[in-house]
């Protein structure tokens, strides 16, 4: 406990160890370690667009156990060379040069999570992870056997289990293929349950583009017969809005792409 207390996130630097995050307001059963693949890099300091102030986002690392941060940098490492390639995939399937997506990258926000749900008395009232859509272009999930992840089958809204498979990975299309595509992939809801038995461990890593993309439907995709669904946003701006929400428990249900859609 006290090491996770060394490397305690707060409202500055929102890397390193928190067990009280929230998904839309409600708190999570969870604790979590986030690390950034791109150490150190930036983030607007808040979510007003008049704002232009930058703040230095960098990792916190704890002293024990003593090879915990190599062990952590080698696995991203690893997992941040096969987001690229289903990054460069998602593209070919497009009809996009593979190499299209890259360049959004280059100052990527992009950050590995480790989650820890611990057993819960009471699970029928609370959530691992409430439901959401992941805001990043693409999420790979590696979780243990215990199960919980589920996600919502779009036909009739039922929570579908993501059955665990020892040496798979999950792959989440996010927010941003959804918006860079124009819809024609699309972002899956999905949620995490806990249990009053066993506890979980998961480690997704969530693929963030930089700072300043303008995140928008690609040309190449969009003419008149399908013209663009989405206003361009700042990504930047969006996760300065989202991490603000995270410490508080806002009026307001926090930012989401609906906010951009064009109707
Ligand atoms: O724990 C999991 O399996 C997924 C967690 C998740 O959806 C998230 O952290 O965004
Ligand atoms: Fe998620």
């Amino acid at each position: 406990m006290e090491e996770k207390r060394k490397v305690k996130r707060d409202e500055v630097n929102p890397m390193g160890y928190y067990e009280s995050e929230h998904t839309k307001n409600v708190r999570d059963w969870k604790e979590v370690f986030d690390f950034l693949i791109k150490d150190p890099t930036f983030l607007p300091a808040s979510p007003e667009l008049e704002d232009d102030e930058m703040r230095t986002l960098s990792n916190q690392w704890p002293e024990n156990p003593p090879q915990f941060r190599e062990v952590c940098q080698e696995y991203a490492r690893e997992l941040e060379k096969l987001g690229y390639k289903l990054l460069e995939l998602i593209a070919l399937s497009l009809g996009l040069p593979s190499n299209r997506f890259n360049g959004y990258f280059e100052d990527q926000l992009s950050r590995m999570r480790l989650n820890h749900y611990p057993p819960c008395p009471c699970p029928e009232l609370a959530l691992g992870v409430g439901r959401h859509k992941d805001a990043g272009a693409l999420t790979i999930v590696t979780q243990d056997d215990v199960g919980g992840l589920q996600v919502k089958r779009k036909s009739d809204g039922v929570w579908v289990p993501v059955k665990p498979t020892s040496n798979a990975l999950v792959i989440n299309v996010g927010d941003i293929i959804q918006v860079w595509s124009n819809d024609a992939y699309e972002s899956v809801e999905h949620r995490v349950v806990v249990n009053s038995e066993r506890e979980r461990f998961s480690i997704p890593i969530f693929f963030f583009p930089s700072h300043y993309v303008m995140v928008k439907p690609l040309e190449e995709l969009v003419n008149e017969g399908n013209p663009p669904k989405y206003k361009p946003y700042n990504f930047g701006k969006f996760i300065a809005a989202r991490n603000r929400s995270n410490f508080k428990k806002l009026e307001v249900q926090n930012i989401q792409i609906s906010d951009f859609k064009i109707i």
